[in-house]
C-alpha cells in the first residue's frame, strides 16, 4: 500500500474534572488526510483548506509526527501528506491533535503496523507539542483509539480506555475567536488550593466510576471543574451564559472543552442534545461572533480508513 486516506475525528480533552488527564473522541467534526509515500525521505505539507497553516513539516503538527517517525525508524522513503481540515484551528476540540495522531495512524498503516498504540500516541504528542508547546495526550490518545481515556500517567505513558454508556452524547458550540493552548496554559497557576484539589480528585474519580455504572446521576454530579474554569472562562465571550442555557436544557454537564473556546455539554441520548444545540444558539445568536454547534455520539474508533 503506497496511500491511505483517512479521518482524524476532533477531541474533547479535560472533560471538566480531568484537566491533561482525560479526553473523549466526537463522531464530528474532523480532518481528512490523505498519506502517500514519496521517494525521499522527507515530509512535504499540502494544506486544502484555507487556514493558512505552516507547510514547513517542521512547524507543522503532522509534518513534525512524520518526521519523527521517518529518523526514528531510519526509513529511506517519506511522504506526501494532504491535509483537509475540518476542525477550526486554535478551536479548542482537538484541531492540531487531529491533524498529529490522523498522519501517525496512516503512517503506520502505509508500514503495516510496526508502532504499538502508546508509540503512535507519543509520535502525535511529538507533533501536537509544535501548536501547543507541551507534551499532554488528553486529545491524541482519544483521537487515535477513540471513546473516552483516561491518562493516568506520563512517565511512561499509561492511558485506559474507559467503557462510554451508549446513551452518551456530546453537543459542541465553537465560537471562531481562536485561542492557541499555548497561550491558555500560559495563564494558569502553577499552585492549587488542596481543598480544590481534593474536590477534583473526587470528580474524576466519581466521573469514571459513572461511566462504568452508566450511572448518568453521578457522572452529572461529578462534570465539575474547580481548578481550571475559573482562570479560563474570562477567555469565551459568554461562557457562563452557554453553561447555564446547557444545564437548563437538561445537559449533564457542561464545561470548557479542551483549552477553548469551544464549549461542551454532555447529554443522555440524542434529544437532550439536539435540546441543547437549540439553547445554546440562543445565546449566541445575536452576538455577531460566528460559531458552529456540533452534536455528536461518543466516537468510539477514533481515526478510520476512509480508502
Ligand atoms: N489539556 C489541554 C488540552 C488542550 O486542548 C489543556 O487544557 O491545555
Amino acid at each position: 500500500m503506497d496511500q491511505i486516506k483517512v479521518f482524524s475525528p476532533g477531541t474533547i480533552a479535560n472533560v471538566s474534572c480531568g484537566f491533561d488527564v482525560l479526553g473523549l473522541a466526537l463522531e464530528t467534526p474532523g480532518d481528512v488526510m490523505v498519506v502517500k509515500k514519496i521517494d525521499a525521505p522527507l515530509v512535504q505539507i499540502i494544506h486544502l483548506d484555507a487556514y493558512n497553516l505552516p507547510t514547513d513539516p517542521e512547524q507543522n503538527v503532522a509534518g513534525k509526527a512524520a518526521l519523527a517517525i521517518i529518523d526514528d525508524l531510519k526509513l529511506d522513503y517519506g511522504f506526501e501528506i494532504t491535509i483537509d481540515k475540518g476542525i477550526h484551528p486554535g478551536s479548542g476540540i482537538g484541531s492540531s491533535s487531529a491533524s498529529a495522531s490522523g498522519v501517525v495512524f496512516a503512517i503506520n498503516q502505509l508500514l503495516d503496523t510496526p508502532l504499538s498504540e502508546a508509540q503512535q500516541m507519543h509520535y502525535a504528542m511529538i507533533g501536537e507539542y509544535v501548536a501547543s508547546g507541551s507534551y499532554h495526550a488528553d486529545n491524541v490518545a482519544p483521537a487515535l483509539i477513540g471513546g473516552i481515556v483516561l491518562i493516568r500517567g506520563y512517565g511512561p505513558l499509561d492511558y485506559l480506555k474507559i467503557p462510554v454508556p451508549n446513551e452518551l452524547w456530546a453537543t459542541v458550540i465553537t465560537p471562531k475567536i481562536p485561542i492557541r493552548t499555548f497561550d491558555a496554559r500560559r495563564v494558569l497557576k502553577s499552585k492549587v488550593l488542596l481543598t480544590d484539589a481534593i474536590q477534583q480528585c473526587g470528580n474524576l474519580a466519581g466521573f469514571i466510576a459513572g461511566l462504568y455504572t452508566a450511572n448518568f446521576g453521578l457522572i452529572s454530579r461529578s462534570l465539575v471543574d474547580v481548578l481550571i474554569e475559573p482562570q479560563r472562562a474570562v477567555l469565551i465571550p459568554e461562557f457562563y451564559a452557554l453553561k447555564q442555557a446547557a444545564l437548563e436544557a437538561g445537559a449533564l454537564g457542561s464545561g470548557i472543552s479542551g483549552s477553548g473556546p469551544s464549549v461542551f455539554a454532555l447529554c443522555q441520548g440524542e434529544s437532550k442534545a439536539i435540546a441543547v444545540k437549540t439553547a445554546l444558539n440562543e445565546v449566541y445568536q445575536d452576538l455577531g461572533i460566528p460559531y458552529e454547534i456540533n452534536v455528536s455520539k461518543i466516537n468510539n474508533q477514533g481515526v478510520k480508513i476512509l480508502e
